[in-house]
């Protein structure tokens, strides 16, 4: 089953937005594997964000993603990746539409609330550096959401 890496970065969690990003993915109906609130480290971030390097913005999104406690979460469902970035809306909040969370919640590209995967190989990388000991998953039987250990 398809899975998804979405974080709220310190803006979002600092302003109560957990509950409320929580609910979206809930209700849309994809299955929380992962949670946990963490105060990331340089290293991690570089790590996470290693394709931006180069980026000019770089430095102040390194400082802004570590000015706070961020909340990581593995979601799982078909089309986890894909329909997670459009529930989360277009990086620059300008672009992004109403009935987005940031569409909803935000104004500024630099703080924008929250982080999406871009693609299921990006998305599994990043659930292996956020979660390296693993997280639950689920198998669908007849009649419920059966929990199992992941390795
Ligand atoms: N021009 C910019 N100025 C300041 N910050 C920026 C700018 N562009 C991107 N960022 C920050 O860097 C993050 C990562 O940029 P990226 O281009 O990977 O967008 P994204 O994939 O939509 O965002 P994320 O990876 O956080 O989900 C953005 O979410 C935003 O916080």
């Amino acid at each position: 089953m398809e899975r998804t890496y979405i974080m709220v970065k310190p803006d979002g969690v600092q302003r109560g937005l957990v509950g409320e990003i929580v609910k979206r993915f809930e209700q849309k109906g994809f299955k929380l594997a992962a949670l946990r609130l963490m105060t990331p480290t340089e290293e991690h971030l570089k790590q996470h964000y290693k394709d931006l390097a180069e980026k000019p913005f770089f430095p102040g999104l390194i400082k802004y993603m570590t000015s706070g406690p961020v909340v990581g979460m593995v979601w799982v469902g078909k089309g986890a990746v894909t329909t997670g970035r459009k529930m989360l809306g277009a990086t620059n909040p300008a672009d992004s539409a109403p009935g987005t969370i940031r569409g909803d919640f935000c104004i500024e590209v630099g703080m924008n609330i929250c982080h999406g995967s871009d693609t299921v190989e990006n998305a599994e990388a990043e659930i292996a550096l956020w979660f390296p000991e693993g997280v639950a998953t689920y198998e669908k039987s007849e009649d419920a959401w059966l929990y199992e250990k992941r390795n």
